[in-house]
């Protein structure tokens, strides 16, 4: 079915350009906004957005727009792909606009330090009921990169209302890009921001000469502390096993595409968070998440050993070796227990 209304991606960023591009691909009329005048200017000259997609020519259909209020004119639904920190901003913006109502689809991977509300609560949080249709995330295992050149990728959609999560998966599948559904919408959003954590770490180790070994070990504890703490705030334990838990800790942990595993290596060679995050010139949203994880953690009395080491790492100065000797030197463990635990409590409430 076409979507008879054109749809606003608002962020020119890597995904929201690549996004932008799979909506084109299915003969969506699509405006990317941006606020920066000169990229969107490249945008409607060039058809090019060079410092986010290298090398990718994006379809001529896409129309890219600095006025917010133009591109969200006659539109019913977003894409809201700007950074988390970005995020309560870019909705004010939005809201000033009294657009809509409209179905706010979000593509973010991130938990708001402090507060330690998803990007959906955000978004309830920002945006009056009277100018939001539906709020649905979109996440899993998806480098721009390899979405822009139409390489085959698999995602999953979620929100309170599955109706309007079913749309969009219609709005998005084609053939290179297969969108699932999940009702799990904490779960799956806890799992799309706490991978970022796994894959610094996953980075710092390989930083620091490790191998293989090491980053399984990585990717199935930290799979392990995420799903304690997933399920303790109530998610649902088998979403972790899906594309947007463990799916999207092997793609970003693996993959030279990952700003968050590019940071997490140059730590691990000794470099300072600063001048990292200042040189990478794109979103790692791993740092902050590890802000939020931390408290979570705390907050709901859940072990999160990777993210509280890491934590030590970003902000107290501990270094990335000892980080990795203190974990391997933890008290003895059952691999299960915890998380075994958390479902029987669960169960019993
Ligand atoms: N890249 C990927 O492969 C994927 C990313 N994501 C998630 O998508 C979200 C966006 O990431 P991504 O596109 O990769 O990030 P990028 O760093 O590639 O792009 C972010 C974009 O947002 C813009 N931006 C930043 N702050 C604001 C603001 N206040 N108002 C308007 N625009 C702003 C940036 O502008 P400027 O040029 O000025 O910096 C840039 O255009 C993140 O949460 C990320 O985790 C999810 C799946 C895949
Ligand atoms: O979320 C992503 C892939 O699924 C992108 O990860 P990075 O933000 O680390 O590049």
């Amino acid at each position: 079915m076409k979507h008879s209304k054109e749809v606003a991606v608002i962020g020119a960023g890597s995904w929201g350009s690549a996004l932008a591009m799979v909506l084109a691909d299915n003969d969506v009329p699509v405006r990317l906004w941006g606020h920066k005048q000169e990229q969107i200017d490249e945008i409607n000259r060039h058809h090019t957005n060079g410092k986010y997609l290298k090398d990718i020519k994006l379809p001529e259909t896409i129309r890219g727009y600095h006025d917010l209020a133009e591109a969200l004119q006659g539109v019913d639904t977003i894409i809201l792909a700007v950074p988390t920190k970005a995020i309560r901003g870019v909705l004010g913006r939005i809201q000033e606009e009294q657009a809509g109502p409209l179905t706010v689809v979000h593509v973010s991977k991130g938990i708001e330090p402090d507060s330690l509300m998803t990007i959906s609560e955000i978004i309830e949080e920002e945006m009056d009921e009277v100018n939001r249709e539906a709020i649905v995330v979109l996440s899993g295992p998806s480098h721009a990169e390899e979405v822009s050149l139409r390489h085959p990728t698999t995602v999953t959609v979620s929100s309170k209302n599955m109706k309007a999560a079913e749309e969009v998966q219609d709005l998005f599948m084609n053939k290179n890009f297969r969108v699932y559904t999940n009702p799990d919408l904490l779960g799956v959003e806890i799992g799309g921001a706490l991978k970022n954590i796994i894959a610094l770490a996953a980075g710092i180790t390989d930083g620091l000469g490790y191998g293989d070994n090491a980053k399984a070990a990585l990717i199935t504890r930290g799979l392990a502390e995420i799903a304690r703490l997933g399920t303790k705030m109530g998610a649902n334990p088998l979403t972790f096993s899906g594309l947007t838990g463990i799916g999207d800790l092997i793609v970003t942990c693996t993959s030279v595409h990952s700003r968050n595993w590019r940071a997490g290596n140059l730590l691990g060679q000794g470099k300072n968070l600063d001048e990292v995050l200042e040189n990478m010139g794109m979103v790692v949203e791993g740092v902050r998440t590890t802000k939020a994880a931390h408290q979570l953690a705390e907050k709901y009395d859940v072990k999160m050993p990777i993210t509280n080491v890491l934590y030590d790492v970003l902000f107290n100065e501990v270094k990335a070796k000892e980080a990795v000797d203190h974990l391997m030197a933890r008290v003895k463990t059952n691999e299960m227990e915890d998380l075994v635990n958390i479902l029987g409590e669960r169960l019993t409430d």
